[in-house]
C-alpha cells in the first residue's frame, strides 16, 4: 500500500508539520518527517488538514433510482466533497427496512470504495407510518444498523415514535426524525410567509416542523432515549432544540448547508431548483440556525444529498420533486456561512462536520478522529484560498440539482484519504483501487 507524506499540512488549521499515512494509520506527525522509500509525497502548500468528514444524512437512491444516483456514484461525490463517511438514508425502493435490503446497500458500499456507507434502517415497515420494521435484525445484521428513519416521512404516529425510541434503546440506536406535521403541511409547496402569499404557493408554516420537534423532545425525555432532528430549519426549532438540551434531554440536531445560506427569496423564480424539504425559510431563521450552530445548540451539518433526475426537476414547481444535491459544495457553504464571517474556526468545522456526526453514527470508533499519531487516516486536505464556480454538470454526482450552480464558492477539497488510501488526489477522484 502507497504511504503518503504530507508537507506542510495544517491540522484544525493550527501550525504546519508534516503527516505521514501509512498502513492505513497516522504513521508519524511533526516537524521535517522523513519520507520512507516509495512514499508519495504530497506539497501540503499550509492548507488545512481536516478528520474526514461524515454525513448523517444523505440519499444513495440505489436500490431503485440508479437514474438519480448509484451507490457508486454517490459516494464518489462524497469523497470529491471531504467525506469519508456517509449514512444513506432508508427511502429507497425498496425500502431499507429489512436486514437484506441494509446489508445490500453495505455491500455495495464495500465495492465501491470511496467512503465508508453506513445504511439508515427505516422505522417503519415501506416508510408507512403504520408497524415497526425489523429494527433489531437490521442493527444485528453486517450492515451494524445504529440510526433510524423514515426520512422523506414523519414518523407520525405518536404510539409508534414512542415504540421505536424505547425499542432502538436496547442496542444503542438513534431515531432521526424528519419532522412535519402531515396534515399542516398538506400539498404544501413552500415555507409559509410573506414570500408564498406573494407568489401564490401553498405554504408549509413552521409550525408543522417545531411542533413535532417539541413532541419528540418530550417523547424522549419521557423514554428515556435517544433523539435525532434531521434537517432543522426555524427558529423556534433551535429555541426548543435549546430547551430540551437545557433539561438534559439526549437530543441531537443537524442543519444542511442549503438552510445556512438560502432563504425563501429563492422561489420568486420558480425554478424548482430551489424546492426542498424542508423548505427554504427566512433570513431571519437563516440567523438562528447560524448562531444555533455556532453555539452548538445544533450538533451537526448534514447534507441531506437529495439527488433526482432532471425530468423530476425540469418542470412546473409544483410537479417537481423536493431535494436538493449538497455533497460537493457542504464544506464551502459551510467556510462561507460559517468560517469566513468569523463563526467558527476550522476545530469547529471538524466537530460538526466529523467528530459529532461519527459519535451520532457511533462510528466514532474509525471517523471523527483526533489528528495523531496512530489514529485512522481518514483525512481531508482543504484549500481555503481556493475559489471556484459551481457548475452541476462538472460534479461526479449523477443529478444536477444544485441550488448553488453559476455561485462562486470559497475552498476547494484537494486530497482525501480512507484509511491511508487516497481517494480525491490534486482535487479529482482517483479511480484506481
Ligand atoms: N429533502 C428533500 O427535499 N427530499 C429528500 C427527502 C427528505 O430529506 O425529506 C429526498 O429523498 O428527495
Ligand atoms: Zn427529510
Ligand atoms: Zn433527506
Amino acid at each position: 500500500m502507497t504511504a503518503y507524506l504530507l508537507r506542510n499540512v495544517r491540522p484544525l488549521g493550527g501550525d504546519a508539520v508534516d503527516v505521514l499515512l501509512s498502513d492505513g494509520v497516522i504513521a508519524a506527525l511533526g516537524a521535517d518527517v522523513e519520507a520512507p522509500a516509495g512514499a508519495v509525497v504530497v506539497d501540503g502548500a499550509e492548507h488545512v488538514l481536516l478528520p474526514g468528514l461524515v454525513d448523517l444524512h444523505t440519499h444513495l437512491r440505489e436500490p431503485g433510482r440508479e437514474d438519480a444516483e448509484t451507490v457508486e456514484s454517490g459516494t464518489r461525490a462524497a469523497a470529491a466533497g471531504g467525506f469519508t463517511a456517509v449514512h444513506a438514508m432508508a427511502n429507497t425502493t425498496p425500502v431499507a427496512d429489512t436486514a437484506g435490503v441494509v446489508e445490500q446497500v453495505w455491500r455495495l458500499g464495500q465495492d465501491a470504495g470511496w467512503v465508508d456507507v453506513h445504511p439508515v434502517g427505516a422505522v417503519t415497515v415501506g416508510l408507512g407510518g403504520e408497524h415497526l420494521a425489523e429494527l433489531g435484525a437490521m442493527a444485528g445484521s453486517k450492515a451494524n444498523v445504529r440510526v433510524f428513519s423514515d426520512d422523506g416521512k414523519c414518523v407520525h404516529d405518536p404510539v409508534l415514535m414512542r415504540r421505536a425510541l424505547e425499542y432502538v434503546k436496547a442496542f444503542d440506536g438513534v431515531v432521526a426524525q424528519h419532522a412535519q406535521e402531515p396534515r399542516l403541511t398538506d400539498g404544501a409547496q413552500m415555507h409559509e410567509g410573506v414570500v408564498s402569499a406573494e407568489i401564490g404557493l401553498a405554504g408549509w408554516p413552521a409550525v408543522a416542523e417545531e411542533a413535532i420537534i417539541a413532541r419528540d423532545v418530550l417523547l424522549a425525555e419521557h423514554v428515556g432515549s435517544r433523539l435525532h432532528v434531521c434537517h432543522l430549519s426555524t427558529r423556534g426549532s433551535v429555541e426548543i432544540i435549546r430547551w430540551a438540551k437545557s433539561r438534559g434531554i439526549d437530543v441531537t440536531a443537524e442543519v444542511t448547508p442549503h438552510h445556512l445560506s438560502l432563504t425563501d427569496d429563492n422561489a420568486r423564480g420558480y425554478d424548482p431548483t430551489f424546492k426542498v424539504n424542508p423548505p427554504l425559510r427566512t433570513a431571519d431563521d437563516v440567523e438562528a440556525v447560524r448562531e444555533g450552530l455556532a453555539d452548538g445548540t445544533i450538533d451537526i451539518v448534514a447534507t441531506d444529498h437529495a439527488p433526482h433526475p432532471v425530468e423530476d426537476k425540469d418542470c412546473e414547481w409544483a410537479a417537481a420533486a423536493f431535494g436538493m444535491t449538497g455533497l460537493e459544495t457542504a464544506l464551502s457553504v459551510v467556510q462561507e456561512a460559517m468560517v469566513d464571517t468569523g463563526r467558527m474556526t476550522w476545530v469547529d468545522v471538524a466537530r460538526v462536520l466529523s467528530v459529532n456526526p461519527a459519535r451520532i453514527g457511533r462510528i466514532a470508533d474509525a471517523h471523527g478522529r483526533p489528528i495523531a499519531v496512530g489514529e485512522p487516516a481518514n483525512l481531508v486536505l482543504v484549500d481555503p484560498a481556493a475559489t471556484r464556480v459551481v457548475d452541476g454538470s462538472q460534479q461526479e454526482t449523477a443529478s444536477v440539482n444544485t441550488p448553488f450552480r453559476g455561485r462562486t464558492l470559497p475552498g476547494r477539497v484537494v486530497a482525501t484519504f480512507l484509511r491511508g488510501r487516497a481517494t480525491v488526489l490534486d482535487g479529482s477522484p482517483v479511480v484506481a483501487r
